[in-house]
């Protein structure tokens, strides 16, 4: 029998792997002064910024850390993320950290799970994705409608960040639950908002102000965190109930709307395992939407140019009626400014996952980490699409720019783009997001209605884009602007 130390040196031997660039740190126990060093990135609103810098500074693409005891390689070498995502996925976890905490919160489910039971998440939910693809438009314009209500038509500087907020949790919910937590409309008496209230608090480890309480917080008992628990499960549960009991009083063709519940209480009858599977993907797809809305609200006001453009392109497909789902899919300009938006501004900033086994990955041995390396059995690496999507040899030396052209055949000097897995708003593989066209069409919706609603868009705000960071990260200045509508003539 082969010692481990043995069977690793002929493993390495065999694939040619050379030793990690170590970037070491002044504290060589704990790597302190690297924590300190994030602490303090975070606090400024640029710890994504700084992590890039960390690879750029050390020209590698690839690199080994340790901090805290814990040594991590950190990487934006797209064929190291392909290699963990899809083409040895199996060597790979999602990390028991996730699984640890975000199971006491959502429970079991398509995120929160792997192996056999996320097989059985993703095969039982795929079908209801694919069935409500067409169905989306029509619940839209009812929460879009009322957004637009509530935002000033004089041109007084209004941020749209929180709208979008409520927006993709009024969608989300109704989507969903088939009830819409309803919280732009002014006239709804609030029956939901204690349980909004909780989601939110159970969703941000740090309540938005890391410090040394909130660090050390994470390792004392939270009442409060249970007590939203239970706010969250009984507030489900009862929809859940009203659902079955509805569905009982009426048959299938009583109503035409497009309810997810339905299509899961159709699937399972196992109540636990429905709560826990909707809460998932409430998650996943409500904060994520709206700081993509956000982020394109952002950057548009600042390209008058380009909001032109986009307007000619809604005038075409569209005219001034709501748009249909197939109008959305044709529209190419406004799919480049999305993909732009998610390019600088990947909602998903960073990600990792932990081998499960002694494995390998392509590129980040040696001294300029392009020989394969040798990764051990419980390491965790960290891949940053942030810095992937800013890689000048991928998106040329202007990758800093928001510029949507880029994604146009024949209309940047490195058309045409083909970024493959350098391009990972989604992620890839069999884990790839399974909301993504419902995440495309609600941001191209709300995106068309907003401007044919107001002919004039004006940025409000000349700080440059910061981050608020959390498991996802959204713009810390959100999306101030002015707008106009066509007035009374
Ligand atoms: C702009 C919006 C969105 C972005 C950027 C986004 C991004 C992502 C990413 C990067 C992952 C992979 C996470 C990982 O494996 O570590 C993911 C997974 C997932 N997303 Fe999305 N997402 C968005 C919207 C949505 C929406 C609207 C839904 C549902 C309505 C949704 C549902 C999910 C689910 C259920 C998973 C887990 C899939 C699995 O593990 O098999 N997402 N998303």
């Amino acid at each position: 029998e082969a010692t481990t130390g043995a069977r690793r040196r002929a493993l390495k031997k065999q694939h040619g792997c050379l030793p990690p660039k170590h970037i070491p740190t002044k504290d060589p126990i704990l790597g302190l002064d690297r924590f300190f060093k994030n602490l303090k990135a975070y606090k400024e609103h640029r710890q994504l910024e700084a992590w890039g810098q960390e690879l750029t500074d050390n020209n590698a693409h690839t690199i080994m850390l340790s901090i805290l005891r814990q040594t991590i390689f950190v990487t934006d070498d797209p064929s190291n993320v392909k290699t963990m995502l899809a083409t040895e996925f199996d060597d790979w976890s999602i990390g028991s950290e996730r699984i640890s905490s975000m199971t006491s919160f959502l429970g079991k489910g398509i995120f929160t799970t792997e192996g056999a039971a996320w097989k059985h998440s993703r095969e039982m939910l795929r079908p209801c994705f694919e069935r409500s693809q067409v169905a989306d438009v029509s619940i839209m314009e009812k929460h879009t409608a009322r957004l637009i209500d509530l935002v000033p038509k004089d041109g007084a500087t209004i941020d749209l960040a929180p709208l979008f907020h409520n927006l993709t949790l009024d969608v989300s919910t109704e989507f969903l639950f088939g009830q819409s937590t309803n919280s732009l409309d002014p006239g709804q008496e609030k029956s939901c908002d204690e349980f909004v209230e909780a989601f939110e608090y159970c969703q941000d480890p740090f309540k938005e102000n890391i410090s040394w309480f909130s660090i050390l917080s994470q390792f004392l008992p939270d009442p409060r965190f249970k007590r939203c628990i239970k706010v969250i499960q009984e507030f489900i549960d009862g929809i859940i109930e009203s659902e079955i009991a509805s569905r009982t009083s009426k048959p299938d063709s009583a109503t035409n709307r497009y309810v997810f519940l339905d299509e899961l209480l159709s699937q399972t009858s196992d109540l636990t395992r429905i709560r826990s599977e909707l809460l998932n993907i409430l998650l996943a797809g409500r904060d994520t939407t709206a700081s993509l809305l956000s982020n394109i609200f952002f950057e548009l006001p600042r390209h008058p140019s380009i909001v032109s453009r986009l307007r000619r392109e809604i005038a075409e497909h569209v005219g001034r009626d709501p748009p249909t789902y197939q109008q959305l899919k044709e529209m190419k300009y406004l799919k480049a400014i999305i993909n732009e938006s998610q390019r600088l501004y990947p909602i998903v900033p960073t990600n990792s996952r932990q081998a499960v086994k002694d494995t390998l990955l392509p590129h980040g041995g040696g001294p300029d980490a392009t020989a394969p390396l040798f990764v051990p059995k419980g390491a965790v690496v960290a891949w940053l699409s942030r810095a992937m999507h800013r890689r000048e040899d991928i998106y040329g030396p202007d990758a800093e720019a928001f510029n949507p052209s880029r994604w146009l055949d024949g209309e940047h000097a490195s058309s045409p783009l083909r970024p493959g897995w350098g391009y990972l708003p989604f992620n890839g593989g069999p884990r790839i997001c399974i909301g993504q066209q419902f995440a495309l069409t609600e941001t191209s919706y709300v995106v068309v209605r907003l401007l044919q609603e107001f002919p004039v868009l004006e940025s409000r705000d000349d700080e440059p884009w910061r981050e608020k960071l959390s498991i996802t990260v959204t713009g810390l200045g959100g999306a101030k602007v002015g707008l106009r509508d066509f007035g009374e003539g």
